[in-house]
């Protein structure tokens, strides 16, 4: 299968893109929609590119919430792009952390991103070409999981977590939100 059948993805990296970091968000009256991520994720859309989250959920493996209120969490949250007319292709999530967590999700694992688990299940599951796809986070570690893929374009915002220059070196972008995203397209 040559390059051109392969799709083109928009990683998004859920907490400080998609939505404000408040802490293990687990639910929806917490859940607050950043700013243009509406807008951004509809010209993505329409310009061809598929939509898939990756998003660390150590809130699971802490205890914090459990998994049924996650998967509750992201039904909900399709269900707001939907009525934007979105498609979210699919939401990888880790729940797992490697020192401080429940027994069943203490490991060091594939999926937590720097880790790129979540990219490399998303690339092969959704025929990507991730030389065609972009990466959006708000920390060094969504930068580096990208890296890991051989994600071409990643683009770091300041809608999440504070970074320092390190964090930088790892972006090919810095933009205040996902607001400013479309000036890639
Ligand atoms: O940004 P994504 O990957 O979508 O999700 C991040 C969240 O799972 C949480 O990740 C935590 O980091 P630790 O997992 O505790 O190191 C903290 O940064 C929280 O503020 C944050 O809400
Ligand atoms: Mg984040
Ligand atoms: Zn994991």
């Amino acid at each position: 299968m040559n390059q051109s059948q392969k799709n083109k993805a928009l990683f998004l990296d859920r907490d400080g893109v998609v939505n404000v970091d408040h802490g293990y968000v687990y639910q929806s009256e917490r859940f607050e929609f950043i700013e243009g991520v509406f807008s951004t994720c509809k010209a993505f859309y329409d310009a061809g590119y598929k939509i898939i989250i990756v998003t660390n959920q150590s809130g699971i493996g802490r205890g914090y919430y459990t998994e049924a209120d996650f998967i509750a969490l992201t039904s909900w949250m399709k269900a707001q792009f939907s009525a934007h007319q979105i498609l979210i292709s699919d939401v990888y999530f880790c729940p797992h952390h490697p020192k401080n967590a429940l027994p069943e999700y203490l490991k060091q694992c594939a999926c937590r991103k720097p880790a790129p688990g979540m990219l490399l299940q998303g690339i092969s599951e959704h025929n990507i070409d991730p030389q065609q796809s972009i990466m959006v986070g708000d920390k060094k570690s969504d930068m580096q999981a990208a890296e890991q893929a051989g994600i071409a374009t990643r683009v770091l915002v300041h809608s999440g977590q504070q970074f320092d220059d390190s964090a930088k070196q790892t972006a090919d972008f810095i933009f205040n939100s996902i607001n400013d995203l479309p000036a890639l397209l």
